[in-house]
């Protein structure tokens, strides 16, 4: 896959350290935000900064800990009331609350977006039987509603202004785990709200805490949660969300990206920041510049978290948690979110957290049941010519001849160049985005494909995962990935917060290693499989996940329990049958794709989801766990048992 994850490296590169030498004065009027509307007090002991050396990779760095002292690597983490100074005074500090610009775009009134959402409707109901499944020691018990957890006040107003009337499964379970202080490992599909699962804690804690000072007399800056992301539209989006539940909170949210100019983003880091997110390439530029320093960090957060320990960021990733200046695992609250998680990453990512609880929403790695999945055999030659068909079908079955948003996935840039040309040519505004493309490029495309003035965006990869845009009704993987993770973070771009979509997929020759999972995606999903395909997939090898998977599949559970020897089945196993599929009539379908077999798909016999365990009423009776070769377990698919 020549896609690019253009943040991975960043050429502009300066000499390391804290760069005290070339410094402009430090900026001293920093206060954090549990004391922007509090005079100074003495309330609370002295801050605890073991040593005011706060040089990255120097010998000490101070971290005023929860009361815990940690050794290791150089560092000391001095507890409340010990250790020495070394920090900025109180006052002087900034407020940016009254001047804050509303991320809302109305006036902030929290009452009128109340009344409003009354109006609003977010099928959530979609979620409901949603099986979920925790393991760690304590597990603390989820929550119904955001009114039970003491978010604090400001970010309840952000939540109804937001029109979250009520907590998505993985909110209801994430966020009283993060917010009682635990690491967290969390999978939930794609489009299942886990963005504020990790922002809710994380600026409620800030908003909370009692005693966070940063060093004095040096130049840099200091952000007390860091979320990392692997693309820099993500990043965006998650700034944009952050901004959202943050605002009138007095907790600073700023991005740092790469493809923009450095420097600006600098300039903007000096103002202040509380949580800092970024993509992995822009933070180690800003950490070898010594603009930034991790020491601080009390919240890490990873979204896309298996990606992001993927062979193609695990070193930047380690070098940032693990190489620089952030409290170790334990001194810090690690929490990593993704959709997918092979068994193979929940190993290396094991290294990052402790203790840690690992929260399953769903049938993890898998599609969602919301998104009709269809597959045609397509050769390459009649690839353009099918699409055009299904676009020309979609306008005529849109509303008022309109197109409906088709996100179009190709393997190259060029391809996807080509494509758009091609496209457009014939009639079907379309634009792209790609690693090729400049930043600002990249953002102009997906403004106007968000707007629907160029209905059609046609992608790489570096569109597949997080993106949240709303209305996007098609997803067509024009050519197929080679990794079934990558296929359902693509097709995850449709279906989003309790809404429908449809994911058509061209297969052919080319992608026989695909056969097997995708067939078994789509079945664990309720979907209709072509005889086609399923032979294809009985006479395959199993492929579609870079060998990841053996011995679970999809890392649809802990990795943990298998390594104390129970070894047996697979989450998904045990029969249970998943027949819930939200009511039928797919032919209507957004955009009106009408071929879809007539409303066929409520109709899955087995009613509904059983239980893990419980064994009866199978539509996919016996489940997984006794498909041979994939090594996951015996054939008795307990599982959670
Ligand atoms: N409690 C809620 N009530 C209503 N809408 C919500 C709620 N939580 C999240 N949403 C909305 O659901 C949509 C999907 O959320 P989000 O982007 O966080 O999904 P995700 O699980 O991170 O998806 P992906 O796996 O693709 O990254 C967003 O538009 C978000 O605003």
């Amino acid at each position: 896959m020549s896609s690019s994850w253009a943040d991975v490296s960043e050429s502009e590169r300066a000499p390391s350290g804290w760069g005290y030498g070339n410094s402009r004065p430090s900026r001293t009027n920093y206060v954090p935000p549990h004391l922007r509307t509090r005079t100074p007090s003495s309330d609370f002991a002295a801050p605890t900064h073991g040593n005011d050396r706060v040089g990255y990779g120097g010998a000490h760095s101070g971290y005023g800990g929860r009361g815990q002292s940690y050794g290791g690597r150089g560092q000391s983490y001095a507890g409340r009331g010990g250790g020495g100074g070394g920090c900025n005074n109180r006052s002087g500090g900034w407020d940016r609350r009254d001047t804050e610009t509303n991320p809302f775009g109305n006036d902030g009134n929290a009452d009128a977006v109340v009344n409003e959402q009354e109006n609003t409707v977010i099928n959530f109901e979609a979620y409901e039987d949603i099986p979920i499944e925790t393991s760690g020691d304590n597990v603390p018990p989820p929550v119904n509603t955001f009114a039970e957890i003491d978010l604090g006040e400001a970010l309840n107003l952000n939540i109804q202004r937001c029109k979250y009337v009520k907590p998505t499964p993985v909110q209801r379970n994430a966020i009283p785990i993060l917010a009682s202080g635990r690491d967290l490992m969390a999978c939930a599909q794609t489009g299942s709200g886990k963005t504020a699962a990790f922002c809710f804690p994380i600026i409620s804690g800030i908003m909370k805490e009692q005693h966070v000072e940063r060093p004095r007399g040096v130049r840099g800056v200091y952000p007390l949660a860091v979320i990392l992301s692997p693309t820099r539209e993500l990043a965006c989006q998650i700034h944009d969300e952050a901004r959202k539940f943050s605002y009138q909170t007095g907790v600073k949210v700023v991005v740092a990206y790469g493809g923009t100019p450095v420097n600006q983003q600098i300039r903007e880091l000096e103002r202040g920041v509380d949580i800092l997110v970024a993509t992995p390439g822009r933070l180690n530029d800003l950490l070898e510049r010594g603009r930034v320093s991790l020491q601080m960090v009390k919240y890490l957060a990873l979204d896309e978290a298996d990606r992001m320990l993927d062979m193609g960021f695990e070193p930047q990733i380690r070098k940032i948690v693990q190489q620089m200046d952030m409290p170790p695992p334990g001194a810090r609250q690690t929490m990593l979110f993704s959709a997918t998680f092979p068994r193979e990453i929940q190993r290396l990512a094991s290294d990052f957290l402790s203790n840690y609880i690992f929260l399953a929403v769903g049938r993890v790695g898998s599609s969602t049941d919301l998104i009709v999945q269809r597959v045609e055999f397509v050769h390459d030659s009649d690839k353009r010519s099918h699409l055009m068909d299904l676009l020309h079908a979609q306008r005529e079955n849109g509303n008022q001849g309109k197109q409906a948003l088709t996100l179009v996935f190709v393997e190259t840039k060029k391809g996807a160049d080509s494509l758009e040309n091609w496209l457009c040519i014939n009639g079907f505004p379309a634009t792209t985005i790609h690693g090729d493309r400049s930043q600002h490029e990249r953002e102009v495309a997906l403004r106007s494909f968000k707007t629907g003035r160029t209905p059609i965006l046609v992608a790489t990869d570096v569109a597949a995962r997080g993106l949240d845009i709303p209305h996007v009704a098609h997803v067509v993987n024009f050519d197929l990935p080679n990794d079934i993770d990558d296929y359902v973070h693509r097709i995850g771009r449709t279906g989003r917060a309790g809404n429908s979509g449809l994911a058509t997929a061209f297969f052919n020759d080319n992608n026989t290693s695909m056969a097997k999972p995708l067939a078994e995606l789509m079945q664990e999903a309720n979907q209709e499989v072509p005889d086609w395909l399923t032979r294809y997939a009985s006479r395959s090898s199993y492929g579609g996940g870079k060998n990841r998977r053996s011995g679970g599949r999809f890392g649809g559970r802990d990795f943990r329990r298998e390594s104390f020897g129970r070894g047996g089945g697979d989450y998904y196993g045990g029969g249970g049958g998943y027949g819930g599929v939200p009511g039928g009539g797919y032919g209507a379908m957004p955009g009106g794709y009408g071929t879809v077999p007539g409303g066929g798909y409520g109709t899955v016999p087995g009613g509904g989801y059983v239980p893990y365990g419980r064994g009866g009423g199978a539509y996919y009776g016996g489940g997984y766990g006794n498909v041979p070769s994939q090594g996951y377990g015996s054939g008795v698919a307990s599982a959670w048992d």
